[in-house]
C-alpha cells in the first residue's frame, strides 16, 4: 500500500501559565503546567493519520533521545496509529519546546536535541520506506542537509515532496527545485521572498507555492490568476497547530489525488475545525468531523 512518510521533529511541548514573568533572580509561583506532545513532524503526522482511513498509512521518520520523553513520544505517535519502527532513540535528549504562556501570549524556548542530530548516514531501512510512499513530508525543525538529501532523493525517484518551511531559514530556497509543494505562512514567505510581493513570489511558483494567510486564508496561482481561498471564520480559541493541521490535511488530500485547489478547501475546513479546541495535536479533527461540516464536498471522495 503506498503511505505518507513524514521525516520531521518529536518534541515534548512543557507549557507553564503565569501571571507574572520572573525577574532575574526571582522566583514566583505560576499559575498552571502540562506537558503535550508536539513537534512539527509529529504533530503533521497525527493531523494525517486522525484524517486517514487505513491503519498505519503514515510512517513517521525521526529521533528521540534515550530518555522518559522519548519513550512517552513514542507511545503517542503508536496510540495515534503512525507507524514509527524506524524512529531512531539516539544517546541526546528528546527536543522540548519549553513555553509560558502569559498575557495571552506565548514565550517559547526550543532545544532541538535529537532533532537536530538527525543523520541519514545510517539509514537503510528509512530510505526503502521513503521509496516505498507516494508522498513525503518534510518541514524545518530537523536539519537543512538531511531535508535536502531527502528531497533530491524524492526527485531521483519521481516521489511527491509537501515542504513546510517553518520554521524559516535562510537554506530554504536551496529545497525549492526539489519538492511539489511549499507551504510557508505569511511570515516565512518573507524570509523566503524578500524582494517579491506575495503575487509576484506566487505567480514565479503556480501551483506549487501556497502561502497560509491566518485567518485571510491560503494564497496561491493557478498558472492563470493569483488567487485566496478563503479560511472559514471560527470561534477561536487555540490556534496552535492550525498551520500543522492545514499540512497534514492538504498532504491527505493531495494523496488522495484531489486537484491542488479542492486540497486547500480541505485543509481549510480542517484548520478551521482545528482552532476551536485547544492543544496542536488535540484540536486535530477526524475525518468524519470534517465530512460532516457543511462545507465538505462529497465529489472529494476521501474513503
Ligand atoms: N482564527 C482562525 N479561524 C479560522 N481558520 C484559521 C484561523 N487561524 C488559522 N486558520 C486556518 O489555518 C490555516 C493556517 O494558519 P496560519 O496561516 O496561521 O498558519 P501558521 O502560522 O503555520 O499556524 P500556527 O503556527 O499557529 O500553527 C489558515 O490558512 C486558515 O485556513
Ligand atoms: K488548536
Amino acid at each position: 500500500m503506498k503511505k505518507i512518510t513524514v521525516v520531521g521533529s518529536i518534541s515534548m511541548d512543557l507549557v507553564t501559565s503565569t501571571k507574572k514573568i520572573p525577574e532575574a533572580g526571582e522566583t514566583i509561583v505560576g499559575q498552571s503546567f502540562s506537558m503535550v506532545p508536539g513537534g512539527k513532524g509529529a504533530n503533521q503526522a497525527v493531523a494525517i493519520s486522525r484524517l486517514s482511513t487505513e491503519k498505519t498509512s503514515v510512517t513517521m521518520l525521526g529521533a528521540v533521545g534515550d530518555d522518559t520523553f522519548g519513550k512517552e513520544l513514542i507511545l503517542n505517535l503508536k496510540n495515534n496509529q503512525i507507524f514509527c519502527d524506524n524512529v531512531g532513540t539516539i544517546p541526546q535528549i528528546t527536543g522540548i519546546a519549553q513555553i509560558t504562556i502569559y498575557d495571552n501570549d506565548n514565550r517559547i524556548i526550543i532545544i532541538p536535541g535529537a532533532n537536530s542530530a538527525i543523520t541519514t548516514e545510517t539509514w537503510t531501512q528509512e530510505w526503502e520506506t521513503i521509496k516505498e510512499s507516494e508522498l513525503v513530508v518534510l518541514q524545518n525543525e530537523i536539519p537543512h542537509e538531511v531535508n535536502l538529501q531527502i528531497a533530491k532523493f524524492c526527485k531521483a525517484n519521481t516521489i511527491k515532496v509537501l515542504y513546510n518551511p517553518a520554521p524559516a531559514r535562510k537554506t530554504d530556497t536551496e529545497m525549492l527545485d526539489f519538492v511539489d509543494y511549499i507551504t510557508p505562512n505569511e511570515h516565512e514567505y518573507k524570509d523566503l521572498f524578500p524582494d517579491l510581493s506575495l503575487e509576484d513570489g506566487l505567480k514565479k511558483y503556480p501551483n506549487k507555492l501556497i502561502v497560509t494567510l491566518g485567518i485571510k486564508g491560503v494564497a496561491l496561482h493557478d498558472g492563470t490568476q493569483f488567487q485566496v481561498i478563503p479560511a472559514i471564520p471560527a470561534k477561536a480559541i487555540d490556534t496552535t497547530g492550525a498551520g500543522d493541521t492545514f499540512n497534514g490535511a492538504f498532504a491527505v488530500a493531495i494523496s488522495k489525488k484531489l486537484e491542488i485547489k479542492e486540497a486547500i478547501k480541505f485543509a481549510v475546513i480542517a484548520s478551521h475545525l482545528s482552532v476551536q479546541k485547544f492543544g496542536a495535536q488535540g484540536g486535530m479533527p477526524t475525518l468524519k468531523e470534517i465530512k460532516g461540516h457543511e462545507n465538505y464536498e462529497k465529489k472529494w471522495n476521501l474513503e
